[in-house]
């Protein structure tokens, strides 16, 4: 299972995580964020890095102009849209970024908002859960509502977000079956700045399942 650490912002942080085990590391390109980081931050954070993991981006309705820009000057390699991105969008992103992984978010309000799963399949790599917030794009702490998961099997891989924490990830992972978790605030101090006893208790409860 990919495990993915969402909002770093400090090198020191990232190398430390990517040590306790996480396959994947988040960084926030959306102004406003309080887990804002420039490419320039995110250079500096991937030149850190002792060990390999996944270096995706979040963006939120950034052109793909834009998007690929950020890719050359950061060294991330995989992109997760986390706003109303089409799926045309999506296809046009693929063409522009062949060789980086395409994660479509799709925030969750209720049951029937797992039906756009289905547009997304044949234009992204990997699908992307995360509860819905009125007034925050992510990083809201919401969980989902896992019972309502059960039957979400799409034939792309998918990751689970939303509110997971040390304390309840095992409790998630019991109901649905993803292809991976990604936490940002169940890990961290305060916005950007993780808690790594806390990442390393996630890793201790997740134990085997964690890809290798
Ligand atoms: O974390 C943010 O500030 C953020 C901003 C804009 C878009 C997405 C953002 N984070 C995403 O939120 C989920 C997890 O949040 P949490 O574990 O509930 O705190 C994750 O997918 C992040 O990439």
């Amino acid at each position: 299972m990919r495990v993915k650490i969402c909002g770093i912002t400090k090198p020191e942080q990232a190398d430390a995580i990517a040590k306790l085990g996480a396959t994947a590391l988040g960084f926030i390109c959306v102004p406003g964020s309080p887990r804002y980081v420039t490419p320039q931050q995110i250079r500096g954070v991937v030149n850190h890095l002792s060990v390999s993991v996944d270096r995706i981006g979040v963006f939120a309705n950034t052109s793909t102009e834009e998007i690929s820009q950020i890719v050359d000057e950061s060294g991330i390699n995989a992109v997760q849209l986390h706003s109303n991105e089409s799926p045309e969008f999506c296809k046009k992103l693929r063409q522009a970024l062949p060789e980086i992984e395409i994660i479509k978010a799709l925030r969750i309000r209720t049951s029937e908002c797992l039906n756009q799963a289905h547009s997304y399949l044949s234009c992204v790599d990997t699908l992307l859960l995360d509860a819905y917030h009125r007034k925050m794009l992510g990083g809201t702490g919401k969980t989902l509502d896992w019972q309502r998961l059960q039957e979400f099997r799409p034939s792309i891989p998918w990751l689970l977000a939303g509110g997971l924490t040390p304390d309840n990830v095992l409790d998630a992972l019991t109901l649905v079956q993803p292809s991976g978790i990604d936490l940002s605030s169940g890990v961290e101090r305060r916005p950007g700045d993780k808690d790594l006893k806390k990442v390393a208790r996630l890793l201790e409860k997740l134990g085997s399942r964690v890809e290798g």
